[in-house]
């Protein structure tokens, strides 16, 4: 049986009450009300972020459950030994105020970050335009609309997203690229390894030493690249995610990451009014959104090497199998289920649409694109009848170029938190 507690309207409630329903067998779960004026803004953040967990997939709630699809968000539960166990979105959304503290601070992280130069390096004279320029030509060549976003940026911002994207790049192609199937966890080590160098001014090379630059100049946090070699080597490991607590860890080391490290690079408006927190907490909805779409996209073809990123329970809550995934044939039970799942991926493009315009007006654009476009690729999946098997769900030419200068245009809209402080 299901117990679901709603704090909000039981206050009072002891956790001796908890741990008394837990030990009795019962799945226990602490619910709070999300309530805008909350004066502790800390936590009703956390609760919105926690929200997009569950309320989504329009499971019936049992007796005396509230409904997933209310306004209501879990947080913490409890096992049935009474411990209280904490979540990947609470383990992620401490990374988020740190992350955020850094920025309001404008520290770099320690140790101090000692500038690059291009004699410590050896690199020829110019030699950190020329790497640079490098990882603009590896953007472009790789990503073509996010490069052309990138050109409205001031040009230290510009470049400075440039370095990030072929860190990642760089990163991602060890597990999946042409080399992948060599690639042993000590390898990531080593990449690890290199990448305490690059932060304390010793880089490896000239892609390298662009990223060093970079961090010489934002307040960009180590943990945030840390994070993503973590989820490389949970890759190699991995092949499928009890439920979505787990995928959501993974989602945020492989993509919540990058949001992260953006930020502090795109830069917030200085007129936004939003708090630093919740600029980060859309940053990281984003990577999510985008991160679940990829995997929504790609169902057959990572069924294909033997991995299924979808939450076990909720296939087998569907009467799904990992065999009704190897077989690929798109039945009503699918059906129904993508629907749960593209409806989540939805909900994070929301919760980050409501963090890009706190961005400075100039980086706007660029997230604009990617959002809008990487969101298309939910409409693709709908109107292929949800045979993400066998057909890759696509975003044409037509709908890509129409979606550019409507992210334009959103990018001019001035911030969110200004426009409600307005009214
Ligand atoms: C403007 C912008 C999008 C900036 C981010 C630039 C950047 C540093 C991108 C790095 C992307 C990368 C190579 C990540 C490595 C891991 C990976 C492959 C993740 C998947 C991306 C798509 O990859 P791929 O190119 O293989 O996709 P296709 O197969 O070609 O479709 C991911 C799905 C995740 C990428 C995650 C983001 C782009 C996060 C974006 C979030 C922000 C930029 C924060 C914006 C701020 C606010 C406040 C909303």
């Amino acid at each position: 049986m299901a117990i679901t507690l709603l704090r909000a309207a039981s206050p009072g409630l002891s956790d001796a009450v908890v741990r008394d329903a837990a030990a009795a067998g019962h799945h226990v779960s602490l619910h709070c009300s999300y309530l805008p004026n909350n004066s502790n803004k800390r936590k009703s953040k956390r609760w919105i972020l926690c929200s997009l967990k569950y309320a989504c997939l329009g499971v019936d709630p049992g007796p005396g459950e509230i409904a997933r699809t209310s306004p209501v968000y879990s947080s913490l539960t409890v096992s049935p030994a009474g411990e209280a166990i904490i979540t990947s979105e609470q383990k992620v959304y401490d990374v988020v105020l740190k992350q955020a503290a850094l920025l309001k601070r404008q520290l770099r992280p320690q140790p101090q970050v000692i500038p690059v130069t291009s004699k410590e390096l050896e690199l020829p004279r110019n030699g950190l335009k020329q790497a640079y320029d490098r990882c603009g030509e590896i953007c472009e060549e790789y990503a073509k609309t996010f490069y052309l976003g990138t050109m409205l940026m001031t040009e230290e911002r510009r470049r400075a997203i440039w370095a990030i994207y072929v860190w990642c790049r760089r990163t991602d192609e060890l597990v999946d690229g042409p080399n992948a199937s060599h690639i042993t966890p000590s390898a990531l080590d080593r990449w690890e390894k290199r990448l305490d160098d690059l932060f304390t001014g010793r880089p490896y090379d000239m892609l390298d030493a662009a990223l060093s630059d970079t961090i010489s100049k934002f307040p960009i946090d180590i943990q945030p690249f840390r994070d993503m070699i973590e989820g490389m080597r949970s890759d190699l490991r991995k092949t499928r995610y009890k439920n979505f607590d787990e995928l959501y860890m993974y989602c945020y080391y492989v993509a919540g990451t990058v949001g992260l490290m953006s930020v502090p690079v795109m830069g917030i408006a200085p007129e936004s009014k939003a708090t630093t927190e919740s600029v980060y907490s859309a940053a990281l909805a984003l990577g999510i959104a985008n991160q679940l779409t990829n995997i929504l996209r790609d169902v057959g073809e990572d069924a294909r090497r033997g991995r299924i990123y979808l939450p076990q329970d909720e296939l087998a809550e569907a009467g799904l199998t990992d065999e009704d995934i190897f077989n690929g044939v798109v039945t009503n039970k699918w059906r129904k289920f993508m629907k749960g799942q593209i409806k989540r991926a939805r909900m994070f493009f929301e919760e980050a649409e409501r963090g890009v315009t706190e961005l400075s007006q100039a980086s706007r654009w660029p997230v604009w694109a990617s959002l809008l476009l990487y969101r298309q690729i939910l409409d693709e999946i709908e109107a292929n009848d949800y045979n993400n098997f066998t057909k890759r769900a696509y975003v044409g030419k037509t709908k890509k170029l129409l979606a550019l200068p409507v992210a334009y245009g959103k990018s001019l809209l001035m911030p969110c938190s200004l426009r409600n402080t307005q009214n």
